[in-house]
């Protein structure tokens, strides 16, 4: 059994447990934003059905390596934070399980972390995330049945692609760097990968999406949804909002038969 599945109440009654990984008292804790931004991406459609969800690495913390992942399977419109585990980068060593609450409801089911654990990880060890975005927007789903079989998302001279960051590789460190934002005449290119039947198998094309293109802050996964980050929590929002806007807007020149670049890209 799921733990969606159990009483709802039981786990509204438990919903003030608090220890040295949580904070009840401050808002933009990652645990309880978590569950904030999971209740804000549920009414927006991106995380109906237990699918999709959102990791963040405490980056204005004490310890920025500290990393929140939600349980798996569990509605995310519901989550509590006591529900989250907690791991430590760069070995992932895990320091809190939400099954390290004594309640009734912790001695009859055994949390996992999120099946995009792997996924998200892969965000924060290659591009030094700090917040992780994972939907199945329907955009994203219906841009990636649009494009076919090709293997890159295109759209260009819309006024929504400045809210998306400019990237390049630092030539001195190799790592990818913000240098500043996206242009009007800037052609905005997202890798799409192909969905496999399990989420954690899509770990080895998805970091291969983030090596081949340096400038991406997100990868669509056909037939599945989206992965976005960036560098904080309201970074990622600000980027998984736009590129979710240009995903809609695109299906709709699709099928209006508009082209979504110009001759000049
Ligand atoms: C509707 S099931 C969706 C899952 O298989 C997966 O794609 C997903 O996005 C959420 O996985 P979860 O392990 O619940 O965090
Ligand atoms: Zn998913």
């Amino acid at each position: 059994m799921s733990a969606s599945c159990h009483c709802n109440k039981k786990r509204d009654e438990i919903s003030k447990l608090d220890d040295s990984l949580l904070d009840a008292n401050d808002p933009n804790h990652p645990a309880n934003l978590i569950c904030e931004l999971c209740r804000l991406f549920y009414d927006n459609n991106w995380v109906t059905g237990t699918g999709g969800g959102i990791s963040i690495r405490d980056v204005k913390g004490k310890n920025p390596n500290l990393v929140y992942i939600a349980p798996s399977g569990i509605q995310k419109e519901k989550l509590q934070p006591w529900e989250m585990f907690v791991v430590e980068l760069p070995d992932e060593k895990l320091l809190r399980t939400p099954n390290d609450c004594p309640t009734e409801l912790t001695k009859s089911y055994k949390y996992k972390p999120s099946a995009c654990t792997p996924l998200f990880m892969s965000c924060y060890t290659m591009r030094d995330a700090g917040a992780c975005i994972h939907t199945h927007s329907q955009n994203a789903v219906m841009c990636s049945l649009l494009w076919g079989d090709k293997v890159e998302f295109e759209i260009s001279h819309i006024e929504q692609i400045k809210a998306l960051p400019k990237l390049a590789v630092n030539e001195k460190t190799g790592k990818v760097e913000k240098v500043g934002s996206m242009q009007y005449f800037d052609k905005l290119v997202i890798p799409i990968i192909e969905n496999t039947p399990h989420e954690e198998d899509l770990t080895d094309s998805l970091q291969e999406a983030i090596k081949n293109y340096p400038g991406t802050t997100a990868v669509l996964v056909r037939r599945h949804g989206i992965y976005v980050w960036g560098e904080d929590v309201w970074k990622a929002k600000v980027y998984n909002e736009a590129l979710d806007y240009l995903l809609e807007l695109a299906v709709k020149m699709k099928q209006s038969g508009i082209p979504t670049t110009t001759q000049s890209n």
